[in-house]
C-alpha cells in the first residue's frame, strides 16, 4: 500500500505563514489560452447566435445536432427522466428538494415602509428578478444536486422564468439532473455548456431568452465567460475548487476524517483539504487512514493527486489559534469536529458553511441537509456569501414626500443643492415648497 504524501505544517514554527500561503495558492486554468478561447466564444455567439452555439457544442460536446431547437429537452423528456428514476432515487430527490425549499424559504426578504411624524412614507420594495439562468455543470461529472440548490432558491424568490443549460458529452443525457430539473420547476433545459452557453444565455439567441443573472458553478471557460458577461447580466459568483477544513480536537474517529478530506478532494486535481488539529498523534493517524482507505475510492487517483497537492495536517498549539487559521484560510466548507463547537462558533469569522460537531460531514450538506452548496471559495468568504434567495431578490427603495415633507426637505436638498453647484436640482426641491 503507497502512502500519500500530505504536506505536514506546524503553526509555531518560523515560516508558517509563507508555507500556508503557499499551500492555499493555484494556478487555475486561468491562462491566457482560456481567456483568448473565451473571449472568442462570446464573440462569436454574440454576433452570430444560435448557429454558433451549435458549432461549438459540435466541437467540444460532440452533439450532433442541426440547429438549437434540436438542443432544447421537451418537458415531457424531464418527466420521463423523473418516472425512470429507482424508487429510492426518486425519494431522496424529493426529500432533498423538500428540505432545501424548507431552508430558503427561510430566507425569503419582504417589502417594508415606515411613516415619518410629517406621514412622509420610506421603504423597500423586494421583487424577484423576471428570468434567471442555470449553469448546471455536466462536463466530467454530473451534479443533480447542483440543479436543486441553483434552481429552488429562485423559486422561492418567486423568479418568473429558469432557463436551464447543461452540457451533455456525446449527446448522454443524465437522468438524475433532467429529473432534478423536473422535481425543481424549471421552466427550459438547453444541453449546451461551457463558455458557449453563458454567452447564449448572457446576449439572448433566437432561441434561448436572455436572461438577467446567471448562476451555478463550472469549469474555467465557465468561469472565464461569467466573469466577461457581468454587467450585461448578473452573476453570482466565480466559484473555485472545492475546500474542506476541519478543526478537530483529536478525538474523533480518524477514518472519519479521512473520508471527509477525500469527499471533497475527489471534486477535482485543485480541491483543497486541510486537517488542523493540536494533537500530534492524531495527525498520524488521520495520515495512516488516509493511506489505509484511499485504495477502496474508485476516484483514487483524483484524490491522490489533489491531496498530494492541496491537503494539508496542520498542528496548532490550542483550538484558539486552529480558529485563527481557519479565519485565514476563510475556507468554502469548515467543520468543528470537536466536543463542543458552540464554544467554538464566536471565534470563526469567515466561512462559507459551518459544520458543527463529530456527526456533521459536510457531504450531508452536498446533496441535503438544506443549506445551499454553492458557496464562496478561494478565501472569498471574507466577503461573501452562499447562494440563496436574496441573489434572486432585488430591492428598490421607495421614497413618498408628503407636503410637510416637502418642505422640510426641500430646505435641506436645496442647501446642498447650491453647495454642489446644482441649480435645477435646488428649484426643483424650492418649487414643491412654495407649494
Ligand atoms: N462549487 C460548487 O458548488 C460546484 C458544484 C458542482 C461542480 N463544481 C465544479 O464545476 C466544475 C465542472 O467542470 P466540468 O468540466 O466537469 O463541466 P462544465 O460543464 O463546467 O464544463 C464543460 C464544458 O467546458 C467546455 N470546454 C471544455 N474544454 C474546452 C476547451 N478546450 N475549449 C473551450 N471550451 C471547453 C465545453 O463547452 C464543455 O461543454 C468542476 O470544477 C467542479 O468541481 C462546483
Ligand atoms: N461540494 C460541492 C461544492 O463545493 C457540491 C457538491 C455537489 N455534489 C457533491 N458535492
Ligand atoms: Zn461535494
Amino acid at each position: 500500500m503507497s502512502s500519500v504524501a500530505i504536506t505536514r505544517l506546524d503553526a509555531s514554527a518560523a515560516g508558517f505563514q509563507k508555507q500556508l500561503a503557499d499551500l492555499l495558492s493555484f494556478s487555475a486554468d486561468t491562462d491566457a489560452a482560456i481567456h483568448q478561447a473565451v473571449a472568442e466564444i462570446l464573440d462569436a455567439v454574440r454576433k452570430r447566435g444560435d448557429a454558433a452555439v451549435v458549432e461549438y457544442t459540435r466541437r467540444f460536446d460532440r452533439v450532433q445536432a442541426n440547429d438549437m431547437a434540436g438542443l432544447e429537452l421537451s418537458q415531457e423528456r424531464l418527466q420521463q427522466a423523473l418516472k425512470s428514476l429507482p424508487l429510492r432515487l426518486e425519494t431522496a430527490l424529493k426529500a432533498a428538494a423538500e428540505r432545501v425549499r424548507s431552508y430558503h424559504e427561510r430566507q425569503l426578504q419582504q417589502s417594508w415602509t415606515y411613516t415619518e411624524a410629517d406621514g412622509t412614507v420610506l421603504g423597500q420594495q423586494v421583487t424577484a428578478l423576471d428570468r434567471v439562468g442555470l449553469y448546471v455543470p455536466g462536463g466530467k461529472a454530473a451534479y443533480p444536486s447542483s440543479v436543486l440548490m441553483n434552481a429552488i432558491p429562485a423559486k422561492v424568490a418567486g423568479v418568473k422564468e429558469l432557463i436551464m443549460v447543461v452540457p451533455t458529452p456525446d449527446g448522454v443525457q443524465n437522468d438524475l439532473v433532467l429529473a432534478a430539473a423536473a422535481v425543481a420547476g424549471v421552466d427550459r433545459v438547453f444541453t449546451i455548456g461551457g463558455a458557449q452557453a453563458v454567452a447564449a444565455l448572457a446576449y439572448g439567441t433566437e432561441i434561448v431568452p436572455q436572461v438577467d443573472k446567471i448562476v451555478g458553478p463550472g469549469n474555467a471557460y465557465v468561469a472565464e465567460a461569467k466573469r466577461r458577461v457581468f454587467g450585461i447580466v448578473g452573476i453570482d459568483m466565480i466559484a473555485g475548487p472545492s475546500e474542506i477544513l476541519v478543526i478537530c480536537d483529536g478525538k474523533t474517529d480518524p477514518d472519519w476524517i479521512a473520508m471527509d478530506l477525500f469527499s471533497q478532494a475527489e471534486h477535482d486535481e485543485l480541491a483543497q483539504s486541510i486537517l488542523i488539529s493540536p494533537d500530534v498523534a492524531f495527525l498520524d493517524a488521520v495520515q495512516a487512514s488516509v493511506d489505509k482507505l484511499l485504495p477502496t475510492l474508485p476516484r483514487q487517483e483524483v484524490i491522490r493527486t489533489s491531496i498530494s497537492k492541496r491537503g494539508g495536517l496542520i498542528q496548532c498549539r490550542d483550538l484558539d489559534q486552529a480558529c485563527e487559521i481557519a479565519n485565514y484560510i476563510a475556507p468554502e466548507h469548515l467543520e468543528l469536529s470537536v466536543a463542543d463547537p458552540d464554544a467554538l462558533l464566536p471565534k470563526i469569522r469567515h466561512a462559507g458553511a459551518i459544520f458543527m460537531g463529530r456527526n456533521t460531514c459536510e457531504a450531508l450538506g452536498d446533496y441535503c441537509a438544506g443549506p445551499n452548496h454553492v458557496l464562496p471559495t478561494s478565501r472569498t468568504a471574507r466577503f461573501s456569501s452562499p447562494l440563496g434567495v436574496y441573489d434572486f431578490q432585488k430591492r428598490s427603495s421607495l421614497i413618498h414626500v408628503s407636503a410637510q415633507g416637502a418642505r422640510t426637505l426641500g430646505e435641506i436638498a436645496a442647501a446642498l443643492a447650491y453647495g454642489e453647484g446644482l441649480q435645477a436640482h435646488a428649484r426643483s426641491a424650492e418649487f414643491r415648497m412654495e407649494h
